[in-house]
């Protein structure tokens, strides 16, 4: 990644105020949001702590960049949150912040804690807002006392999608229908696809790429998707519970409860189901989409679903996500927000982006 030579940049006209910042989780995202606290723009956050699934390191002056090549995920201090969090309060800084680069559940079962005891939390993990109903509540309640929660790079990755539906709803706007692609990889899969080369390959490519989730049955089964058109939803005011989206998942059965790395030895599996169903759209001049749709009754569906070569859904490229909200004011035409909708660098920077604007 290219690192710009000054310091110029949008955020120039920010205030300045010292950010102390933890870091959970250094895979894709994690690791590439490492790369953008090295950079000119993030002057101003101090690198408290960083942490993966199995060990930590702590430095309440600041993790020197130089440490993070070295070999603190071999002899760094086991795992513990709250030698974390006394770090951050350590740091004399007024904004703390936790940012959650993992897609651990439990990790963001705390985050309405770390809110309410007034420490800012920035996510990519999406399983708390996307998750139980109940979750979603408690995360509304700590928000309107405490710390900020920024939760840009949940939907969309980079792109602006829940600031965007946010703007519209302060003025006044309502989101009556929601429609579109909503995950990177599935789109990067089913824009390829084209019966040509086994499912299987492409799914080893977008992993590769950094396009899945961990596991990726995450993505396979709509599960992502699903989160992702539950906090859209319910940030638009529809209290949608997680057992109230239709879900179709392209997982076997017989794939669903192995481990993940057994899973990733059998993808093979996946493919001629998949090439039966891309054959039969194909043989009716249709395309297959994963596609999220939101009615204004509130009924909520993801799954595949063959669409015309004119669809919109249809022209997208790479991991283009597509995000069209019909509200009252957008009522003729949708609203549309299209583009890139995974990858580490466009999400470490909605994540850089949340944690910039505390300051
Ligand atoms: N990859 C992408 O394009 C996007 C990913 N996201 C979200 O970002 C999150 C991370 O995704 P990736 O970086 O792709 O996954 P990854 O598997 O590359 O990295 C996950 C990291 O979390 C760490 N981790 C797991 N449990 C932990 C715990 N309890 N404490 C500390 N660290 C822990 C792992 O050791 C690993 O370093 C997921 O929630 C995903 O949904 C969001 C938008 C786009
Ligand atoms: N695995 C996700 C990554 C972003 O949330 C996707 O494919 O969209």
């Amino acid at each position: 990644m290219s690192v710009p030579a000054t310091d110029a940049s949008p955020f120039t006209h920010r205030k300045t105020s010292d950010i102390a910042l933890v870091l959970l989780g250094t895979g894709v995202v994690g690791g590439a949001l490492l790369e953008l606290l090295k950079t000119p723009v993030a002057k101003h956050v101090r690198l408290i702590g960083v942490a993966n699934s199995r060990q930590q390191q702590i430095d309440a002056d600041g993790i020197a960049s130089r440490e993070l090549n070295g070999s603190w995920q071999q002899h760094g201090q086991p795992r513990d949150d709250d030698a974390l969090l006394a770090a951050l309060d350590a740091s004399g800084s007024e904004l703390r912040v936790v940012v959650d680069a993992t897609a651990c559940t439990t990790l963001a079962s705390r985050h309405a804690d770390w809110l309410a005891r007034g420490y800012h939390v920035v996510t990519a993990n999406k399983s708390l807002a996307g998750g139980h109903l109940s979750g979603w509540r408690a995360l509304q309640t700590a928000r309107a006392h405490g710390g900020s929660y920024g939760d840009a790079a949940t939907v969309g990755a980079g792109l602006p999608v829940i600031s965007t539906l946010r703007r519209l709803l302060g003025c006044g706007d309502s989101l009556l229908t929601l429609e579109g692609v909503f995950s990177g990889s599935l789109s990067y899969l089913f824009n390829q696809y084209n019966g040509s080369q086994p499912f299987s390959a492409l799914l080893r490519d977008a992993r590769k790429l950094g396009y899945t989730e961990p596991d990726p049955r995450a993505d396979l089964s709509g599960e992502d998707v699903a989160r992702k058109l539950l906090i859209l939803a319910r940030n638009a005011g529809f209290a949608l519970g997680s057992e109230e989206v239709d879900v179709e998942s392209l997982v076997p059965e017989s794939l669903r409860d192995l481990d993940t790395e057994q899973f990733l030895t059998r993808l093979e599996e996946l493919d001629a189901p998949l090439a039966a169903r891309h054959a039969d759209a194909q043989s009716r001049g249709n395309v297959l989409r994963y596609l999220a749709r939101l009615n204004q009754r509130g009924r909520a569906r993801v799954g595949l679903v063959e669409v015309a070569a004119t669809h919109p859904a249809a022209r997208l490229n790479g991991t283009d996500n597509q995000f069209a909200l019909t509200t009252t004011r957008y009522n003729t035409t949708p609203l549309v927000i299209q583009g890139p909708g995974a990858g580490p660098e466009v999400t470490a920077q909605a994540l850089l982006g949340d944690v910039l604007a505390l300051g």
